[in-house]
């Protein structure tokens, strides 16, 4: 059975038992948000990471997931990507559309994914356009306390050196404030060349979803949770600074990556 409690401003914290206990949760939650967006305004905007986090999604081709859920009613996100063309394996889109989007009934000009074809500043510049496009046209809603989208759901992954999205420690897309999505030519994790949502965007979202699995993302996960002497910098930990203003945040993790948390 899952640890979980509540931390006072980090959000509600899960930590399973092992990965299948996690998957299952994770999988759950998704399909408890995407009804109740549905429900709330018919339909359901949801952002996707790459990295580890496609894998513990895979009970969604499975059933009840694969019938119970109203696939065309989504719209599919990236919280980054990186500027790679779209059938090579480092592309984020790959990875999804190849393990999920290929194999559930999600339309394709439902799927806002970035133009592989320029250069990252241009991919970033027409991906931002065409979120805009869609929260002018209300598919995606409006943040009412930000000039953001508010998303529904942004599931991002964590990096052992507490990268969030494409957003890493003490690099400079992290205090972008006055754009939706920016590009880096230099991340420190290859390819270099990607595009990313900024901190402002993700933590307009309705509901934040951060999930890490490892025993390297121990330390990251504890310095991103725990209540920290006061001299610790946030920008070296991107994954601290997840902060949904006016929604929902909830931590997945198996065991080994609970367990430097205080409370474990
Ligand atoms: O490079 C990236 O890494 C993170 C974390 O990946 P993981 O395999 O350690 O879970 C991922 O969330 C991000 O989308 C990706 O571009």
């Amino acid at each position: 059975m899952a640890l979980t409690w509540t931390h006072k401003d980090r959000g509600e914290i899960r930590v399973h038992e092992n990965l299948q206990e996690l998957s299952i949760d994770l999988v759950d939650y998704i399909a408890e948000i995407s009804e109740a967006s549905i429900k709330e305004h018919g339909a359901f905007c949801i952002v996707l990471s790459g990295g580890s986090l496609i894998s513990l999604m895979g009970k969604l081709i499975e059933p009840p997931y694969d019938k119970i859920i109203d696939w065309a009613k989504w719209y599919v996100f990236w919280a980054d990507e990186r500027v790679v063309a779209k059938s090579h394996d480092d592309s984020n889109y790959k990875l999804a559309k190849d393990n999920l989007l290929s194999k559930v009934f999600v339309f394709p000009r439902h799927i806002c994914s970035i133009n592989d074809t320029v250069s990252a500043e241009e991919a970033a510049a027409e991906y931002e356009f065409a979120i805009r496009q869609m929260v002018r046209t209300r598919t995606v809603a409006a943040s009412d306390n930000s000039d953001c989208p508010k998303f529904d759901l942004i599931l991002l992954g964590m990096g052992s050196d507490g990268h969030v999205a494409s957003l890493f420690p003490n690099h400079p897309a992290l205090v972008v404030k006055d754009d939706w999505v920016t590009f880096l030519t230099d991340s420190p994790k290859p390819p270099p060349e990607r595009i990313t949502f900024t901190l402002p965007v993700i933590n307009s979202a309705a509901n934040v979803v951060v999930v890490a699995t490892g025993e390297s993302k121990a330390n990251a996960i504890h310095l991103a949770i725990d209540d920290l002497p006061k001299q610790e910098s946030s920008l070296s930990l991107p994954a601290r600074l997840v902060h949904p203003s006016n929604g929902n945040l909830i931590w997945f993790m198996d065991k080994p990556a609970g367990s430097k948390l205080d409370k474990v």
